[in-house]
């Protein structure tokens, strides 16, 4: 393979459909179970103004698009894996990730953003994940008829509530404080939908049915326990983010970013870094400079693969 893309948030999609679009082969890596990154993560239902050519775009039709952009190119997806350590080869480098498997690839591109998201636990859950309870809803319409329980106070919470109200029999949201963290706006859209806040309140335990199916949720509340039917339980409780074990790969680390060059290489032959991860003076952290730095950097390793190659691509106009 020509090129690992260790992140698939929005600059390492764009990446993979550039890999493509100059012939070279390529697969990404990602420790999410979902490609899309921060926006999958962390604000799926949000309409994005800032990305050039779309007035307005929610940040899930986004990352479908980019999705679709790269499929032609038929990426690899390595999705739910973390790649832990780097090594060079004669001929490129293998990227050990969790498990123990090795990719060898000619180039590395490393668009890891903030880093791996881990998401925040819900002690109550323990053992429910996959089985009722999910971090991430990539499908509203798998909750079409369900009763939903909500579990967080900041935004994401609030927006998978809104979400989830027009296609779900109910939502509750349950919060431990009786103060959201979530913009006030979005605060008042629920409550005018009637949707019920349990707030100063914890999940206290997971109910399942005789079958083995979640069913129902025990909450405690100051006025004591209310039990909550829910086939779903949305544990929205935020991430933690860590660049982790690439701060080990022998890069040049700025402020928990990756320093680059005007080409977007690293420290180390045949590794480019883009997007949030990448660091250099003047950095502007947003999804459009991470499209720029994706084309930049793609363009430079075609050169770095192949020194006949030229580094600008032609126009894609021109590609049938
Ligand atoms: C609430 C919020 C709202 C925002 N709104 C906007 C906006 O309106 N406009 C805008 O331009 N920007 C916005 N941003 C910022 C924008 O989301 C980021 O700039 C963008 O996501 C960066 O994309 P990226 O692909 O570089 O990194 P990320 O989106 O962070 O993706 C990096 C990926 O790398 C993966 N990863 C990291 N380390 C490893 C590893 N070791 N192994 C495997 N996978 C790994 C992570 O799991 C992640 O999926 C917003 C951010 C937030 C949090």
């Amino acid at each position: 393979m020509d090129v690992l893309i260790v992140g698939a948030g929005p600059t390492g999609l764009f990446a993979a459909y550039y890999a493509g679009f100059r012939g070279l082969s390529m697969a990404l890596v990602d420790s999410l179970p979902e490609a899309g990154g921060q926006v999958t993560a962390m604000y799926p239902e949000k309409m994005i103004y800032d990305v050039g050519g779309f007035p307005a775009v929610r940040g899930r039709d986004l990352v479908k698009g980019l999705v679709e952009q790269a499929a032609p190119w038929q990426p690899t997806y390595l999705l739910g894996r973390k790649a832990e350590a780097l090594r060079e080869t004669g001929d490129g480098l293998d990227v050990l990730l969790d498990g123990g498997d090795v990719v060898h690839a000619r180039a590395v591109l490393v668009t890891a953003g903030i880093g791996e998201f881990t998401p925040r636990p819900l002690p109550a859950g323990d053992g429910w994940l996959g089985r009722g309870m999910v971090h991430f809803v990539p499908s509203l319409d798998a909750h079409a008829g369900q009763d939903v329980v909500v579990v967080g106070g900041g935004d994401s919470a609030f927006d998978w509530v809104l979400a989830l109200h027009p296609v779900a029999a109910s939502v509750t949201l349950v919060h431990r404080r009786a103060k959201f963290r979530a913009a006030e706006s979005i605060v008042r859209e629920a409550r005018g939908l009637g949707v019920p806040l349990i707030t100063d309140a914890e999940v206290a335990e997971l109910r399942a049915d005789a079958s083995g199916a979640l069913c129902e949720v025990v909450v405690t509340t100051k006025d004591g326990p209310q039990v909550v039917p829910a086939q779903t339980v949305v544990a929205a409780l935020g991430f933690t983010a860590d660049l982790g074990p690439i701060e080990n790969w022998g890069l040049e680390i700025d402020h928990r970013a990756i320093t680059v060059d005007s080409t977007m290489a690293t420290a180390r032959p045949r590794v480019y870094a883009a997007g949030d991860v990448a660091a250099y003076p003047g950095k502007v952290k947003l999804i459009a400079t991470g499209f720029g730095e994706a084309a930049t950097a793609v363009n430079n390793i075609a050169v770095a693969l192949d020194p006949q190659a030229h580094l600008f691509p032609g126009h894609s106009s021109n590609v049938e």
